[in-house]
């Protein structure tokens, strides 16, 4: 691992950890009022006081009932390495009200997160709202510092990684998913970020390279239009020589390879009359390409007319690769009815298979993309089709269907006391205390419940009974035995309270963790259509805690 130039930060345990991966996450990457409240605190002789916060959400992303927590690497990769440069304290001594006491500026060149404490649920686990994602602990004006940036981290991460777990759970878990987002992402920063995410929730690959080599994510890409219709006419191409496939002939001209295939498909019996002429210049760019990629070649077949020219033209250059012992790999389908056309080019294809003797030509891979979104993978599901592969970009990877998830980071407890922010709004009143939160599984092994308890509570147990109630609302409340527990929040970041510490996982592990945690949710609270919320509950403890610090705080009105 590399060493960040700030020395011991990011040192832990004689471990280094890598910064961010985007060089702006800096300490500046915040919001100015963190600045400021850092400052008062410090005016206040009440920095150092120790602090929790929660991160979490308040409310499922796509009308859906669970979201995948993503982004916890990143924010260790920060803290690990929170250190205040000269130049960025100068910014902040520029920027502030020049009555800003210089100590103070001192005090901020002094401090990096090795008091803070992280605790978090395992990147890539499946997640409910109000239940904490991550508690940050440390001293007030640091763990203040940290919340821009770790909401930031944590939002679109999150947001993207449940989108694509969405895709994944319509397209099914036998197609092929690929990440073509990039140039329709947000900046840069969405682009990486989308491509890291939507591996993590289930994609396949991405088309884009440097994600490719950031997070060793599989690549995977076709061609465009540009290629195809770069090309005029078959005399363009020079060198028409290709070397069969176990190197002991030479195809001296494949260019009539091809042509000659194009005839004999043409004039078949099975395929008789369904083409006449196709476009020669589609041709010449199927050609060229599979000169160039003898055993990668595929071809986008939409550019002049799909079942009239792209498919004929695709099987004539396969079968030509076919001769030299070649096995090509499919096409791309990027408008029209992808339905329709992807049955019509299997159809296509079997025929080939059958007529000319080419076993596994039926099982060439189709893939789809344009526009695609849950929506409209599921209107194909519904009508039946024959895609293998589905390419997508915009509605991925810019969230079209929610643009934020609403994570937020309260206060909870200070000094040991605990903290709670009242709203009109219900759904908006913080869970206080510093807690611990368990999640139960049922005798079918799914998992029934989260419960938040204190966080000096005796954990739930195996076999017994115990209380789950809705935060809430007073009437909603069931009793659980549960199978098993698992607790929530692991350290991840001990500060020096000496806990050992929670290996960052490979983004392969938080896949996996990902995809497995999404199969051992009950049906229907994955369904698309009105699924079942899951339930949050808190002890009846924390209950009794929660609405006698309501009450201490609201202040009673007067009716006059
Ligand atoms: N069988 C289908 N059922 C439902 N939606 C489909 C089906 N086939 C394609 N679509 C979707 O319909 C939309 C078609 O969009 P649009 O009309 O812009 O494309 P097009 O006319 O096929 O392509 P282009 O304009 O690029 O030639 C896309 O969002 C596509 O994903
Ligand atoms: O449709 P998306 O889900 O965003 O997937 C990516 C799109 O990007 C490419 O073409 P581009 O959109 O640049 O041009 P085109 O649609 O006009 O071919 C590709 O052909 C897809 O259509
Ligand atoms: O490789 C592709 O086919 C691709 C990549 C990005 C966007 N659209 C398509
Ligand atoms: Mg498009």
């Amino acid at each position: 691992m590399e060493a960040k130039a700030n020395g011991l930060n990011g040192e832990y345990s004689g471990r280094l950890i890598d910064g961010p991966t985007n060089p702006m996450v800096t300490p500046l990457l915040t919001d100015q009022y963190q600045f400021t409240m850092a400052y008062a605190y410090w005016k206040a002789g009440k920095h150092q006081e120790r602090a929790v916060f929660d991160l979490y959400f308040r409310k499922n992303p796509f009308r859906g009932e669970y979201t995948v927590f993503a982004g916890l690497e990143e924010c260790i990769r920060f803290i690990a390495n929170f250190k205040f440069t000269e130049e960025e304290i100068d910014f902040l001594r520029q920027t502030l009200p020049s009555s800003c006491e210089d100590r103070f500026f001192d005090y901020l060149r002094g401090i990096d997160c090795s008091d803070v404490e992280v605790y978090a649920v395992p990147e890539g686990s499946v997640v409910f709202p109000k239940v904490p994602l991550l508690r940050v602990e440390g001293p007030i004006a640091v763990v203040q510092l940290l919340e821009t940036p770790f909401v930031n981290l944590i939002n679109y991460a999150s947001l993207v990684t449940t989108n694509a777990a969405r895709h994944r759970f319509v397209a099914g878990k036998s197609k092929i998913l690929l990440e073509f987002g990039l140039r329709r992402a947000q900046g840069p920063d969405g682009g990486i970020g989308a491509s890291k995410y939507c591996y993590i929730g289930g994609f396949d690959a991405t088309s884009n390279v440097a994600a490719g080599r950031l997070f060793g994510i599989p690549l995977r890409g076709t061609h465009s239009h540009a290629f195809v219709s770069s090309f005029m006419s078959p005399d363009e191409i020079i060198d028409k020589s290709l070397l069969s496939s176990d190197g002991s002939s030479t195809c001296e001209d494949f260019v009539s390879l091809a042509q000659t295939w194009l005839s004999k498909i043409q004039w078949s019996n099975p395929l008789r009359g369904i083409f006449g002429e196709t476009n020669q210049s589609e041709l010449a760019a199927f050609t060229s390409y599979a000169l160039a990629f003898p055993n990668h070649f595929l071809a986008l077949v939409d550019t002049y007319d799909v079942v009239r020219s792209g498919i004929p033209n695709f099987c004539a250059v396969a079968l030509a690769l076919n001769d030299l012992g070649y096995k090509a790999a499919g096409i791309r389908l990027d408008s029209g009815d992808l339905a329709y056309l992807s049955s019509e080019a299997r159809k296509f294809f079997r025929t080939i298979e059958k007529e000319f003797g080419v076993p596994g030509f039926g099982k060439m891979i189709i893939t789809a993309s344009n526009d695609l979104n849950e929506e409209t993978l599921d209107a194909l599901n519904k009508q039946g089709h024959d895609v293998d592969a589905f390419g997508i970009g915009t509605y991925l990877v810019t969230c079209y269907a929610q643009a934020a998830l609403g994570v937020v980071f309260k206060l909870v407890e200070i000094n040991n006391q605990p903290r709670i922010k009242l709203s009109e709004d219900v759904s908006k009143v913080s869970i206080p205390c510093k807690k611990r939160s368990y999640r139960l599984y049922g005798r079918e092994s799914y998992p029934l419940v989260d419960i938040m308890t204190g966080e000096n509570e005796p954990p739930p147990k195996v076999g017994e009974r115990i209380l789950c109630r809705h935060p809430f609302n007073e009437s909603k409340r069931a009793y659980v035995v549960p199978q098993r527990v698992e607790e929530l929040l692991k350290c991840y970041w001990p500060g020096t309270s000496g806990k050992e510490r929670e290996i960052l996982p490979s983004l392969k592990d938080i896949r996996e963790r990902c995809i497995k945690q999404l199969e051992q949710m009950r049906p229907d609270h994955m369904r698309r259509l009105n699924p079942t919320p899951y339930k949050v509950s808190v002890s009846a403890k924390l209950y009794d805690f929660i609405h006698f610090l309501w009450l201490n705080e609201a202040p009673v009105g007067e009716l006059q």
